[in-house]
């Protein structure tokens, strides 16, 4: 089953201003259900722009975006949240954490907004804490973590709300060969348990990663073969 299928998506900063920039052009893609995808590409060549696409947090200027049957490239804000909250766990190279809170309640966060009882969000805490390998710094403010603890953090709060999709931009850019591994090896954990992943990075780490299924390479915001 097709997860995601992207037709002839345009991306136009500034469109109609002299500083107009056509940073996608034409994009064709296809990603299968459970597929792990690797966006390659210099700095500039777009990853970022199709990935914030992708994950609903800006449209394209033209083309359609198909998720699981639902065109999401004209869905109105208020619907893009809702996208974004059921359909896409993200990670970024930043973590974009909140520093002064624990490492728990950064994972709540997302869930904070439902209406699930107190317990049944404890364990879907405690789940995605478990399946990140964070669960023993629960209670630690994100502040005192290290980067790697920081990013397992962050996989942990992506994964919480169970989304099909998990977006990665430059995951390992602010690790350690180390942690970038261990993150590398999450991949696994992401395909065991079904999830479409894509992760534009140009860490050349991520060549030992078996679970990754194919490689998308971009260049002044077109696809190249
Ligand atoms: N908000 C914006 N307004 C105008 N131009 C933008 C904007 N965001 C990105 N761009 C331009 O679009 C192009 C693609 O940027 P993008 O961030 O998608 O590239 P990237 O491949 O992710 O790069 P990096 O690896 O450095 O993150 C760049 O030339 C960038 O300057």
């Amino acid at each position: 089953m097709k997860q995601m299928i992207l037709r002839d998506i345009h991306k136009i900063y500034n469109a109609s201003k002299p500083n107009a920039f056509h940073a996608l052009k034409a994009i064709n893609i296809e990603i299968e259900k459970g597929e792990i995808v690797i966006l390659k590409g210099v700095s500039g060549s777009g990853k970022s722009t199709l990935l914030s696409l992708m994950g609903g947090l800006s449209k394209p200027s033209s083309g359609d975006m198909i998720v699981e049957e639902e065109n999401i490239a004209k869905l109105p804000d208020i619907l893009s949240s809702r996208y974004r909250h059921e359909k896409i766990g993200f990670i970024f190279q930043s973590f974009n954490l909140l520093n002064g809170l624990s490492v728990e309640q950064n994972v709540q966060a997302p869930l904070m907004l439902s209406h699930l009882s107190h317990t049944y969000i404890e364990e879907k805490v405690m789940r995605a804490l478990d399946i990140a390998n964070i669960a023993h710094k629960k209670r630690q403010r994100v502040s005192d973590l290290s980067g790697g603890e920081k990013q397992r953090c962050a996989i942990a709060r992506a994964l919480v709300m169970n989304p099909p999709i998990i977006l990665a931009d430059e995951p390992t850019a602010n690790l350690d060969t180390q942690n970038s591994r261990l993150f590398i090896e999450m991949l696994d954990t992401f395909k065991a348990l079904g999830k479409t992943v894509v992760v534009a990075t140009h860490d050349v780490l991520f060549e030992e990663a078996k679970a990754i299924d194919r490689y998308i390479h971009m260049k002044d915001g077109e696809i190249i073969p």
